[in-house]
């Protein structure tokens, strides 16, 4: 079933299935290996809906400046996508990327973002000051794959998303909790907002998310993978990469 935000628009509430960590995981591989997908295909339209998702929630008339925090892996990935279209969509935007995976993907997605005029942040400000420069947060640091607790070496990215007091959009997974378990730790990142990529993980059940707005994205699925998976998955409207789940 359907029924409407505030504003008018379409919000799903139907009774979703959520996969486990390992499901999510299968569920990639088979993307990769049975359906052919590149990496850089799903990277573009995740990132997309990402950057979608993000401009629905943050007009950029009263959240002009972004700083995206990108992660070593695929959900980092994800991140720099949606930065280049952020950009595209007229925001500033900045990037902060501490482990770089020295891959030709990650690569080639960053020179794109330099090439947009993304800014890089290397060293990031005590968390109180960064509401002086940016009106919301991007979570790109861990996606599905993550397993707690948080190493030393990403406390500081993990620390700017809690401590900051803006706005933050996770994408995939909160970062930092469990995939399953939900939030798990005493002092947990809480996300405004979550876009859930093809699917939603068990942690993004209301239970665990509370009242933060919750979209579905990655309108990339083959038939196959939605019966294998048993999925229940709300349409999309129209030509749209998103679907907004939570009203
Ligand atoms: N199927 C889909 O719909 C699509 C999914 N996509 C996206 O891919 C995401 C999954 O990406 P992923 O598998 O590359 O892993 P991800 O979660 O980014 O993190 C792994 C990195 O984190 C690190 N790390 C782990 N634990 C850690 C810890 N405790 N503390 C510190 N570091 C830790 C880990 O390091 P390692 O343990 O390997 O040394 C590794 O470097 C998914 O959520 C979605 O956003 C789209 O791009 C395409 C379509
Ligand atoms: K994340």
């Amino acid at each position: 079933g359907t029924m409407m935000t505030s504003g008018g628009k379409k919000c799903s509430s139907m009774r979703l299935r959520y996969l486990t960590q390992k499901e999510a995981i299968a569920l990639d591989e088979d993307l990769f290996n049975e359906y052919k997908f590149s990496v850089d295909q799903l990277m573009e339209l995740a990132g997309l809906s990402v950057a979608t998702a993000v401009a629905r929630t943050y007009p950029a008339a009263t959240h002009p400046s972004a700083l995206i925090i990108c992660g070593p892996g695929n959900n980092g990935g994800d991140g720099l996508v949606a930065a280049r279209h952020l950009k595209l969509f007229g925001y500033n935007v900045s990037i902060y990327y501490p482990k770089r995976t020295p891959k030709p993907l990650y690569e080639n997605l960053l020179a794109q973002c330099l090439a947009f005029g993304v800014d890089i942040v290397e060293k990031l400000p005590p968390p109180k000051e960064l509401c002086n420069e940016y009106q919301f947060l991007v979570d790109a640091l861990f996606g599905f794959s993550f397993k707690p607790p948080v190493r030393d070496e990403m406390k500081p990215a993990m620390d700017a998303l809690i401590d900051a007091g803006l706005p933050v959009c996770s994408v995939d997974v909160p970062s930092g909790w469990n995939v399953e378990k939900g939030p798990g730790v005493i002092r947990p990142l809480r996300p405004d907002m979550l876009i859930s990529l093809s699917a939603p993980k068990m942690c993004a059940a209301p239970e665990f998310i509370l009242g933060a707005k919750h979209f579905l994205g990655g309108r990339f699925l083959p038939p196959g993978i939605i019966q294998k998976y048993f999925l229940r998955l709300p349409d999309y409207p129209c030509q749209d990469q998103i679907v907004q789940l939570s009203c």
